[in-house]
């Protein structure tokens, strides 16, 4: 392989991207500034869950092609193209991102450098950061050293991750030069035939943006079609089937249900208004302060029907959650609506016991006051309302009868509109959906 590459920030998306690029046959060093998550990359053990992830890295870890470690020096001394991947979270109290992440990272990896070499951001930026990132590596490289920036933003899925990195949709590249364009071509060659998009930075940081905000939207439009539906006692379900026959509209990111969380799409269109802001185009973006409220307001109206389906009250209720993750086949909770519907019940008085296949650790970290179970039949014993609020298949095969015999009262709403609403009002269940009569 012609290059060397390093990944900076390995978290959901930079293992996933080292792992992969060093199964293409690259070598890879990784490098985070968490010593703990490097020293269990190191021992083969993924920090995160992500399915088809573990083999992809013990196979680049037993070639001797991946490794980690959390000293810049290294990074600098290995390697001719540096991805950069750490996280670009939404600030505390505003819409904005916070890049100083990125900022660090160019900082500590620029004065190192000791021979030409690519830095490629792969996080997703507000528009104008690549700009800025490129004037401060070139002036915190060391003189005379060729250290050029490129743009390459990502689109994988979690639950996914290592399907979309292989395979992926499209490569776009921002790029100032015909040298990185080049290197860049190289470094994604082993792909094969994959659409590349050549850009400058602007477009390609738009791109992403752009993307997430068109999937946000999707979803809440058909989230505001099941609002409509609730109050003309339609069926969202079926309304959606219907729209997804038509080619131009497509069935996909058109689940009506609790809506979207995680650690992408809710900041992603947050920072994408709070940047429009700035450029003087807020306007423009209007429409997602609605496509932010509509999906808020599903987690509001879940926690209301599961407060009718309680009899009008949480207090002395027992609620059984099933899901924890922002969605299934992850362990991430970073906004998870499902969480946050189980954290409001539990305020508004409700004896809240959680269970999630995966992301159960992640959940008792980050909520302590809420109660776990180790299984669906125990979360849900003597529940007066049973919550289902991420769809994992576990749970669309649950049996309706065996949770049946270990609640008190057979009422449940599905959050996910995910399960079989016939079989479980034949097993007795008085059945609710988000959307559906
Ligand atoms: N998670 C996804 O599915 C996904 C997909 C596409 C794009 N993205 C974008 O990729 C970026 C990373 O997301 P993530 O989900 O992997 O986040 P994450 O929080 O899982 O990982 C970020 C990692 O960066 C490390 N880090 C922070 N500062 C560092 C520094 N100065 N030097 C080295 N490491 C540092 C952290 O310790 C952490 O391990 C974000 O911009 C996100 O929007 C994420
Ligand atoms: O029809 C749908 C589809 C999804 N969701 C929810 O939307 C959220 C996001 O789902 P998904 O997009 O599959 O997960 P992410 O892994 O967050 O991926 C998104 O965010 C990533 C980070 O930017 C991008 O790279 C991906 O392309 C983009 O899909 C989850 O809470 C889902 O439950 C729905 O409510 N209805």
């Amino acid at each position: 392989m012609p290059y060397r590459l390093t990944v900076i920030g390995t978290g959901y998306l930079g293992i996933t991207h080292a792992a992969c690029m060093a199964d293409l046959g690259f070598d890879v060093l990784g490098l985070d500034i968490d010593a703990d998550k490097i020293d269990r990359l190191n021992n083969g053990e993924l920090p995160i869950h992500e399915p088809g992830l573990e083999p992809v890295l013990r196979r680049g870890l037993d070639s001797g092609r991946l490794r980690f470690t959390t000293s810049y020096e290294e990074i600098a001394e290995f390697g001719d193209v540096h991805f950069i991947c750490v996280g670009t979270p939404q600030k505390r109290g505003e819409y904005a991102a916070d890049v100083s992440y990125m900022d660090a990272a160019i900082d500590s990896l620029a004065p190192l450098l000791n021979r030409e070499c690519l830095v490629v951001g792969k996080s997703t930026v507000p528009v104008g950061t690549a700009g800025r990132l490129a004037d401060r590596l070139a002036r915190l490289a060391p003189a005379g050293v060729q250290a050029e920036l490129a743009w390459n933003p990502e689109f994988l899925r979690e639950g996914f991750a290592v399907q979309d990195t292989l395979k992926p949709d499209r490569i776009v590249i921002g790029v100032r030069s015909e040298r990185a364009e080049k290197v860049l071509r190289e470094v994604y060659e082993p792909l094969g035939e994959v659409p590349m998009v050549v850009t400058d930075f602007a477009t390609s940081e738009l791109v992403k943006t752009a993307a997430n905000a068109f999937l946000a939207t999707k979803i809440s439009f058909i989230n505001a079609m099941a609002e409509v539906c609730e109050a003309a006692h339609a069926d969202v379900k079926q309304l959606s089937e219907a729209l997804a026959y038509d080619d131009r509209i497509g069935g996909r990111f058109l689940n009506a249900g609790l809506g979207f969380g995680g650690g992408c799409l809710p900041k992603d269109i947050r920072a994408f208004m709070a940047r429009a802001g700035e450029l003087g185009a807020d306007q423009a973006l209007t429409f997602l302060r609605e496509v932010d409220a509509i999906n808020m307001r599903r987690r509001a109206r879940m926690v209301d029907l599961a407060r009718e389906l309680a009899g009008g009250s949480f207090h002395g209720c027992t609620v059984g959650v099933l899901g924890a993750a922002f969605k299934p086949n992850s362990d991430d909770i970073r906004d998870s609506p499902a969480l946050d519907v189980a954290v409001t019940i539990g305020h508004q008085g409700g004896r809240v016991t959680v269970y999630d296949p995966i992301a159960l650790d992640n959940a008792r970290k980050a909520h302590p006051e809420l109660s776990y179970g180790e299984s669906a039949l125990e979360a849900v014993r003597g529940a007066h309302v049973v919550l289902l609020l991420t769809e994992w298949q576990e749970f669309v095969e649950l049996d309706p009868e065996e949770l049946g015999a270990a609640v008190a009262t057979r009422r449940i709403v599905d959050g996910r509109n995910a399960l079989n609403a016939e079989a479980w009002r034949s097993a007795g269940w008085h059945y609710r959906a988000l959307g559906r009569p």
